[in-house]
């Protein structure tokens, strides 16, 4: 059906508890806002059945990697953002680590472009902190930030910004602009030539060891260079007991920091390398039980903010081949949830208000987006996912929309699945399937 110019357009999801709390209510969308929130509604252009489920604000995720440029064989902006819509979420931070590097406007205006061409998800480009991710320039931080895509976070994400001169530099720029720089934490000196988590596990599998401290001094000076330069400075994929410590005293200090955890941190440990199956090699790399356990304390108080992805997409032929030469990186967008609930919600550290915290609200925040991680409530911007709680699935590497299977979760059954999504009242997937406009 063809409507004509500026006839509004409703939605009608009906049956699901805002926050897996109360009682059932139904929600109507009209031109992209939420306009009633009741029982008994009626009459719309389309209607999502929730089915008894619980409605959260739609997931925002800091750290997504969709290759595009450079690598469309293995992942687009397109199978990226179709992943991510499956996965519950309205808005993913695309890494700048593609081929060429984003740093630089031009490059980071497409991305966003593309993005909302495609219209499944919002993409927002992260820029380069570092020409070429070289880590010797400042890239033009501020021509992003000015362009189409308004730059909100920048991060050199594969590599760490190791200078302290220049990260000193970035955070004095990006205090300037109102940026976010987030580091992916690794002392380059101390994982020369490291592929595992160093410990008893990667000692007897003979596989060379990268050791903890290598992040953990990296968030522990960052902390104090973002102290110095009234700066923000966000950590990337925080995997360690020892940086939730840090993370703690640098936030009793009043220092601006943030961190993000990933499911497979929260999930996986460094006994799963035993078959040396390089589905499990990822940077940095699958700890130890013990930093399991720390790592979801930590998100469940809120010394770690938030739940980000790193989806990594790979091809076959550089993950099924030894361990040494495999790239590291595992798929994430859409297990993130089933992930979060078997970890967190299932033994009570989290409860669905909590999960719209660290996969919503708080990386909404933290990047200051002004639409994401609202409150469900009249007035508001009709960015949802509708979960369905009671729900289990056998994850499919196979079935997945991303353009590659890397996923250490294939044949896992998981609690809780995606029912629908919906980007500013569109329905964007739903019962498994994408929309396209
Ligand atoms: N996490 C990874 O192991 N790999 C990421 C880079 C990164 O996040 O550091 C990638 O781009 O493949
Ligand atoms: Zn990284
Ligand atoms: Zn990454």
């Amino acid at each position: 059906m063809t409507r004509a110019t500026g006839a509004s357009t409703s939605l009608l999801i009906t049956d699901v508890r805002l926050y897996g709390e109360g009682d059932p209510v139904d929600v109507r969308v009209v031109d992209g806002d939420i306009a009633e929130i009741g029982t008994g509604l009626a009459g719309a252009d389309e209607t999502v059945d929730g089915g008894g489920g619980v409605l959260l604000p739609g997931f925002v995720d800091l750290h997504t990697h969709l290759r595009e440029p450079g690598r469309e064989d293995t992942e687009t902006i397109e199978t990226g953002s179709a992943a991510a819509a499956l996965g519950g979420y309205t808005a993913v931070f695309a890494m700048a680590n593609t081929d060429p590097v984003a740093d630089t406007a031009v490059l980071t205006d497409h991305v966003w472009r593309r993005g909302q061409a495609v219209g499944l998800v919002d993409v927002h480009p992260v820029g380069a902190v570092t020409v070429g991710l070289q880590g010797t320039q400042l890239a033009e931080l501020g021509a992003m930030a000015d362009g189409d895509a308004h730059v909100k976070m920048f991060s050199d994400d594969g590599k760490c910004v190791h200078d302290p001169l220049l990260m000193r530099r970035a955070l004095e720029y990006a205090r300037g602009l109102g940026v976010l720089i987030a580091q992916h934490a690794e002392e380059p000196r101390l994982t020369v030539g490291a592929i595992a988590h160093e410990g008893p596990n990667a000692a007897r599998l003979g596989l060379a060891g990268w050791p903890r401290s290598a992040e953990e001094s990296i968030v522990a000076r960052d902390a104090i260079l973002a102290r110095d330069a009234g700066g923000r400075v966000h950590i990337c994929h925080a995997s360690t007991a020892g940086t939730v410590e840090l993370l703690r005293w640098a936030k009793a200090q009043g220092i601006a920091i943030t961190a993000e955890v990933t499911p497979h941190h929260l999930l996986l440990d460094d006994s799963r390398l035993a078959t040396y199956d390089a589905v499990n090699k990822v940077n940095p790399p699958l700890r130890e039980d013990s930093d399991c356990v720390a790592l979801r304390a930590a998100l469940a108080e809120g010394v770690i903010d938030c739940v980000a992805t790193d989806h990594a997409p790979h091809a076959e032929q550089e993950k099924c081949c030894e361990f040494a030469a495999a790239r590291p990186g595992m798929l994430g967008l859409q297990t993130a949830l089933s992930v979060i609930a078997a970890t967190m919600v299932a033994d009570g550290a989290l409860d669905w208000r909590g999960v719209a915290r660290v996969m919503s609200e708080r990386p909404a925040a933290i990047v200051g987006l002004p639409d994401q991680g609202r409150p469900i409530a009249v007035g508001e911007p009709a960015n949802l996912t509708v979960v369905d709680p009671d729900a289990t699935w056998t994850v499919d590497a196979s079935a997945l929309a991303s353009r590659s299977a890397n996923t250490p979760f294939d044949s896992m059954t998981l609690p809780a699945r995606v029912v629908a999504t919906v980007l500013r009242g569109r329905v964007t997937a739903i019962d498994g399937e994408v929309r396209a406009r």
